[in-house]
């Protein structure tokens, strides 16, 4: 029977795909076959039902043409079932375990997990472009990959929209399952966490459920923020990260600002996210985004060589498009695309002309500085003010309110705001920022205020 099924799988990982493979049908083990029954261990229903719904046919199909017809299959859970093909004769190094922890995959052989989302094989390190704003969460994030006893956990990844966290995630994920390749990593998104943890409380299989999310080596869930107010989702969520970090097993986290800074989650969510290293992606500078543009062009370049960019777009385009990479990306595709169909080299009229939308919502850009000038003006008081120590409430509010808008109105960080608020330390930032959030519910006038100052800022 192994030797069936497994020829079977060397025809079933070319027809569904290696991850598809990896996930579904590897847990497998075909125990029988009789009547036009195959029969199956599975170590999971979520498992079963999945191969049942979107593989039969494949795998009927493929046993068919190993000369045994089938017409149905069907699963028994078996917990931990092990994997129908066998495993190299020589397992590679392994991440090291702490004493007295489970005993690692190899010989344990635990199924893969079948939660997770499918790594996009382009956010690799290898296209990661490091820049001042994004070393640190580059630099931990290559430590992370490399396995071994674990530094810091979690490593907890956080910055504004498009600034490379799931890119720096999936590169975590791709090196680390080449460094250990039987190792178990799993990566989703906290919606999906939520997602299917819902599920599992639908069909009863929440032991499944837990079970899986314990045994893997490494779990990542990017956009935590997304728990946040959803109890029972964050109580799961706790129970896991703490099973797991008991284990000494590696976890990532990505959102979209730092831990304490995230409303609606728990405080003893906030304190774990805490306990290991927290890295901010910085807004990019005009020299990363000048060298994210100059390698994703040398990418384009070897798929149509003839590609021709005038002098000084490249450069342009760093300049003026700030907001985050996925939308200098974005432009960079379309220009892309514009030049391979008109067949003309890119020149800087031709990159103003195809993206002059783009081009112009980033003029709309709202600075700090705008910010402080548009409250000061408002509120009748110095600039200077912004940014000096006074303390007087006619001062301290109307300097709330322009930190608070800096949070809300633009990409800067906590740390990057203090600095332009006169050297402030972020914990004061984030203090300001939470007064006038109290504020605005309770206080009618001041709420009138900052949307009138909002809408300005935003014209
Ligand atoms: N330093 C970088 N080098 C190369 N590409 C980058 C870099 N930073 C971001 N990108 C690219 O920009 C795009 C957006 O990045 P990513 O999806 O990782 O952002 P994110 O921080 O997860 O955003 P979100 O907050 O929307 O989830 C991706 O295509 C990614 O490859």
């Amino acid at each position: 029977m192994d030797d069936l099924w497994g020829q079977a799988c060397a025809t079933l990982e070319t027809s569904v795909g290696p991850n598809n493979f990896n996930h579904w049908i590897k847990p497998l083990r075909l125990t029988g076959l009789d009547s036009g029954i195959a029969h199956f261990a599975s170590p999971t229903r979520f498992i079963s039902d999945w191969v049942n719904r979107h593989f039969a046919k494949d795998i009927m199909g493929v046993l068919s043409r190993h000369g045994q017809p089938v017409e149905r299959l069907r699963f028994d859970v078996v917990p931990q079932a092990a994997p129908g093909r066998a495993r190299p004769a020589a397992a590679p190094a392994r991440p090291a375990r702490p004493a007295g922890s489970a005993a690692a995959p190899a010989t344990a052989r635990v199924a893969r997990p079948d939660l997770g989302a499918p790594l996009d094989p382009r956010y690799t390190f290898g296209n990661f472009v490091v820049g001042k704003p994004n070393e640190l969460a580059h630099a931990a994030a290559r430590r992370v990959a490399e396995g071994g006893p674990v530094g810091f956990n979690p490593l907890f990844l956080y910055g504004g929209v498009g600034l490379g966290k799931t890119h720096l995630m999936h590169a975590i994920a791709h090196d680390y399952q080449t460094r250990h390749p039987l190792a178990q990593v799993l990566y989703l998104s906290a919606e999906q966490f939520m997602y299917r943890f819902v599920q599992a409380l639908r069909e009863s299989t929440i032991m499944d459920f837990k079970g899986m999310f314990r045994n893997v080596n490494m779990l990542m869930v990017d956009d935590v923020q997304f728990i946040a107010g959803k109890d029972s989702t964050q109580e799961e969520f706790f129970h896991t990260f703490n099973a797991l970090v008991d284990q000494g097993k590696q976890i990532v986290i990505s959102a979209d600002r730092a831990p304490a800074e995230i409303k609606g989650l728990e405080e003893r969510i906030k304190s774990r996210l805490s306990c290991g290293l927290i890295v901010d992606l910085h807004p990019t500078t005009y020299e990363l985004r000048l060298g994210i543009l100059q390698s994703k062009t040398e990418g384009f370049r070897a798929q149509q060589p003839d590609l021709q960019i005038g002098a000084g777009v490249l450069e342009f385009l760093a300049h003026r498009i700030t907001t985050n990479v996925r939308v200098l990306e974005g432009a960079l595709q379309r220009l892309f695309a514009h030049a391979s169909l008109l067949r003309r080299e890119i020149t800087l009229e031709v990159a103003q002309e195809c993206l002059a939308d783009i081009l112009r919502t980033n003029d709309r850009k709202i600075s700090i500085d705008d910010i402080q000038r548009r409250v000061a003006e408002h509120y009748n008081i110095r600039l200077a003010d912004m940014i000096g120590p006074k303390r007087a409430r006619n001062v301290a509010r109307p300097r709330q309110i322009a930190m608070y808008l800096s949070k809300q109105l633009t990409s800067r960080s906590l740390p990057e705001i203090g600095r332009r608020f006169g050297g402030r330390d972020h914990t004061t930032i984030m203090h300001g920022i939470r007064k006038i959030e109290e504020l605005v519910i309770e206080d009618h006038a001041l709420a009138e205020d900052v949307n009138m100052l909002r809408r300005l800022l935003e014209a």
